[in-house]
């Protein structure tokens, strides 16, 4: 039987699932970023511990996806969630859709194993946010984790029935669009015929991204710290190895970062040899700064979320009123490169970097709605 206890501030929706907000607990992190609402989940008894993060449902619902991931611990997830979650604020911003930024983590190995009740107890956990949240795949959840959790709750988005289905081959799609546009704009080339790209991580989006640019003539270097990856895409797409300590300071034209985040820092970019930094990872900044960093050295970087917003866009194309239509997904995801041309542009004119730009549109954007 259900039961609700909301003066306790633990709703617990079945006898085992406590659900706590942890707002209060979250404001204290350097990364809170005025969120909205932080709830955390937790049923020892299913193995689920799990945080959503709703960062702002100014423009709409809170959409984005949940990241399975063995955390080493609660706080290192609580910061990455938030991390994430006001990502993706700007990002539903900038790409113009109707809809807020969040973010969710399940505290589990994904390659040990997702045990079903786990997702139930998960899946009991996002009905009760249903108004508010809506989740998607991320690293670590499968179309199959969210056909299930469908089948539990409204709110999932990117399951094959009468969905939009795997979002990465569409985010690798802008992903590979938004390349193009930062290499015309930091090299002048109009194609992609013989320009070095260094990709860093061969996952659902790493690899479809490397598709397209093999086919596009792109010279490829890869890595990944599954080495099967690396000597599958060494056989199909001809691409040079690296290792994944090596990746960042390889000899390359474009750095793609496909991987996890916080792989541009202090440390790291100085040794970068490329002049565009163009990839699908979310948070590729260590800190704000480091885009300052980058700035100085000469190299473009085109914004995380806007370069990799197609997934964001194709899922979202689920709740508009006329339901999932392919075609108009992907002519939205095509403006991509026409929003970092702007960025590129204002950052050019105003010795801003490309990332206090995106920024500046996204709190624009955000600022008109509250104020409409
Ligand atoms: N899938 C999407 O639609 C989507 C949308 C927006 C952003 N992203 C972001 O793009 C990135 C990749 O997503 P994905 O769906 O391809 O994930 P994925 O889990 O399928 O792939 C990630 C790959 O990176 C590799 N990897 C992990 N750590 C590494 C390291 N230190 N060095 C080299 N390789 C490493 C993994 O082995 C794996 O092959 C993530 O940051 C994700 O948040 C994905």
């Amino acid at each position: 039987m259900l039961k609700r206890n909301e003066e306790a501030g633990v709703r617990a929706v079945s006898p085992t699932l406590e659900i706590t907000d942890i707002t209060g607990e979250a404001r204290a992190l350097p990364d809170f970023a005025d969120h909205e609402r932080v709830v955390a989940g937790r049923d020892s008894a299913r193995g689920l511990t799990a945080i959503v993060a709703i960062h702002s449902t100014v423009l709409g619902p809170a959409l984005g996806g949940t990241r399975v991931w063995p955390y080493a611990g609660f706080d290192e997830a609580l910061t990455d969630v938030l991390r994430l979650s006001h990502g993706m604020t700007n990002k539903a911003a900038i790409s113009g859709l109707p809809l807020g930024g969040g973010k969710a983590v399940i505290i589990a190995d994904a390659r040990a194993g997702k045990p079903r009740a786990m997702l139930e107890a998960y899946g009991e956990m996002l009905a009760t946010l249903r108004d508010v949240y809506v989740t998607a795949e991320d690293v670590g959840m499968s179309l199959a984790d969210a056909d299930f959790l469908h089948t539990l709750t409204p709110n999932v988005t990117g399951t094959t029935a009468g969905g939009s289905g795997n979002p990465s081959p569409v985010t690798a799609e802008g992903t590979f669009l938004g390349l193009r546009a930062a290499v015309r704009h930091r090299l002048g080339r109009e194609d992609l015929a013989g320009i070095r790209v260094a990709v860093q991580g061969l996952g659902a989006v790493g690899w479809a991204l490397c598709e397209r640019l093999h086919a596009a003539g792109a010279a490829l270097t890869v890595t990944d710290i599954d080495s099967t990856r690396v000597e599958a895409a060494a056989t199909e797409f001809g691409a040079r190895k690296a290792g994944p300590d090596a990746i960042l300071a390889a000899e390359a034209d474009v750095l793609a970062p496909c991987a996890l985040g916080g792989v541009l820092s202090e440390r790291t970019i100085p040794a970068l040899e490329a002049k565009v930094v163009a990839g699908s990872a979310n948070n590729q900044l260590a800190r704000p700064e480091d885009a300052r960093r980058l700035a100085d050295r000469g190299i473009l970087y085109a914004p995380d979320y806007v370069i990799n917003a197609g997934g964001l866009i194709n899922v979202a194309a689920e709740l508009s009123p006329g339901g999932y239509d392919r075609d108009a997904a992907m002519a939205k995801v095509a403006t991509i490169p026409d929003t970092l041309d702007e960025i590129f542009r204002r950052a050019a004119e105003t010795g801003a970097t490309t990332a206090e730009i995106a920024d500046a549109i996204a709190a624009e954007r955000i600022a008109a709605a509250r104020s409409a």
